[in-house]
């Protein structure tokens, strides 16, 4: 790695497979943090411009420059074709970083046998904000530099876990990766909840949202967990306490959370095996 950014280190050249949802926030990060974006090259089937000063390319080049950074960003489905078109383009320096759901490591050695170093990466879409969570995986192949300067390239997105055991990732996955779209539909919910006990609809909707902001934003900076800040707002014999024995009875919420997270689970096994 080179290229200093403002604060960071980039690698020397970054080959974006896809450009869409996900892999749009992290470039958008990386562009604000000081990636230079004559090192960036992106490849979309559609040749859509990305952003000022980025090369976008609809088919692959005859190479790749040297200490390319590679993102494979678009649908896991894709991987067997972009595999055959980019495994031949990859030298044994060339780094990958896969953002696939439910693609293995194993199965990405497979298609990039040339390439040595290769980590999978699970980002959700606030990474966009420098406030997502990106959980990464590798194997002892890859090698403790490529560990370090992925990690470095991933820090600018916000909180990064390295995952010790694959067989997590699912569900990782499902937790973090996922967690935005579970998050947004609670915020929905509670919209139409407020909306139900008779609160005008557009007002409802901006209070639930700032509710949640403000009370994650007070969960991230308090000392206690957020089992203890329920408690502090829950006054004795008050309002708080009765809405939290409903939200609590028969452990709904959590039931609810468990089918959710492992329904996304599954999936991502599923997706493992070709399904
Ligand atoms: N959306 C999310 O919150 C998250 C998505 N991911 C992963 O990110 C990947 C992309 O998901 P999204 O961004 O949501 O999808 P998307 O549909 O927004 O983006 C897919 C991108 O792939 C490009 N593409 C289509 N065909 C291609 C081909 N043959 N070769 C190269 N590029 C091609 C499209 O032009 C598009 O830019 C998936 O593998 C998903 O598992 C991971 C974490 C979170
Ligand atoms: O829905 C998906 O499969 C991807 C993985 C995590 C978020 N989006």
């Amino acid at each position: 790695m080179t290229q200093t950014g403002v604060d960071h280190p980039f690698p020397d050249h970054l080959f974006l497979v896809g450009c869409g949802n996900m892999a749009g926030q992290m470039l958008s990060r990386w562009l604000d943090c000081g990636l230079d974006r004559e090192r960036v090259t992106v490849l979309r089937p559609s040749g859509r411009p990305v952003t000022d000063g980025v090369a976008v390319m609809t088919d692959y080049p005859a190479a790749l420059p040297a200490g390319t950074t590679v993102l494979l960003g678009m649908k896991p489905y894709q991987i067997a074709d972009v595999a055959v078109a980019l495994a031949p383009l990859c030298v044994a320096d060339t780094r990958i970083v896969s953002i696939l759901a439910g693609t293995t490591l194993a199965d990405l050695r497979a298609r990039f046998p040339v390439a040595r170093d290769i980590v999978r990466a699970m980002p959700n879409l606030p990474v966009g904000l420098g406030e997502g969570v990106t959980a990464l995986f590798t194997d002892d192949v890859t090698s403790a530099q490529a560990k370090m300067d992925v990690a470095a390239l991933i820090e600018p997105l916000g909180l990064v876990e390295w995952i010790a055991d694959e067989a997590l990732f699912n569900q990782v996955t499902a937790l973090s990766g996922c967690g935005p779209a579970f998050l947004f539909r609670f915020v929905d919910a509670l919209a139409q909840a407020g909306e139900a006990i008779g609160i005008p609809a557009d007002q409802a909707a901006r209070m639930a949202l700032a509710t949640v902001q403000g009370s994650a934003n007070m969960a991230a900076r308090a000392n206690d967990g957020p089992g203890v800040l329920a408690d502090r707002v829950a006054s004795p014999g008050g309002m708080t306490r009765e809405g939290l024995n409903a939200l609590d009875a028969d452990d709904r919420l959590l039931t609810l959370l468990i089918d959710t997270l492992a329904a996304a689970r599954d999936r991502g096994e599923a997706m493992a095996r070709g399904a």
